[in-house]
């Protein structure tokens, strides 16, 4: 058992919006292992960091993610933050997983407009986003089988272009 795709990426690259179409397209269930994190604390992910620190979030997600891999079969997205760990990479191996990337810029003005990421917080998000991105990119290209740029792209048509290239398509649909 295995999800049918797992997405990775930087906040704001769409995992969660666009992972959610995606489905709706493939016509499987969506998951997000933020919630599933949320619903292990009791509490909003702002919270869990402010309250209990970024490492007791970090374990909360390796273990969210670990589980979420083993029972879900539908499009799964993680946090960005989850490649972080070395054990969830060596899981991901065994997972048809998708790098969704968005560039510094575009990434900024993302989250800007959405709900508060801690890791994102500070007097300079775009600071925070370009280390982030320097850190991670090499993560997210270890653990990924394709990877699409968002910049220009609407979430619709990064639906359509992740379902040419990986060739995964809704339930009697014609392969190309
Ligand atoms: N391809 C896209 N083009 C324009 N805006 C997007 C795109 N993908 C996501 N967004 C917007 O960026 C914000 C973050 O999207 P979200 O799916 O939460 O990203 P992630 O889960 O990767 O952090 C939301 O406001 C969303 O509407
Ligand atoms: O990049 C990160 O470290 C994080 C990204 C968030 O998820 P999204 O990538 O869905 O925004 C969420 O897991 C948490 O705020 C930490
Ligand atoms: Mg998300």
């Amino acid at each position: 058992m295995s999800p049918r795709l797992v997405i990775v990426g930087p906040p704001g690259a769409g995992k969660t919006v666009t992972g959610r179409l995606l489905a709706e397209r493939l016509g499987g269930q969506f998951r997000d292992t933020d919630v599933d994190v949320e619903h292990r604390a009791g509490r909003p992910i702002p919270e869990i960091f402010t309250e209990q620190g970024e490492a007791a979030f970090r374990a909360l997600e390796e273990e969210a993610v670990a589980a979420a891999l083993a029972e879900h079969t539908g499009v799964l997205a993680l946090g960005g933050g989850a490649v972080v760990s070395a054990a969830t990479r060596q899981r991901l191996a065994e997972h048809p997983v998708l790098f969704l990337s968005v560039g510094l810029s575009e990434g900024v003005r993302r989250t800007g407009l959405s709900t508060p990421r801690p890791v994102l917080a500070g007097v300079n998000p775009r600071a925070n986003f370009q280390a982030l991105l320097r850190e991670r990119l090499p993560l997210y290209r270890e653990v990924a089988d394709w990877e699409v740029d968002t910049d220009r792209l609407e979430p619709t048509a990064v639906v359509e272009r992740v379902i040419r290239m990986t060739h995964t398509g809704p339930p009697g649909a014609e392969p190309e």
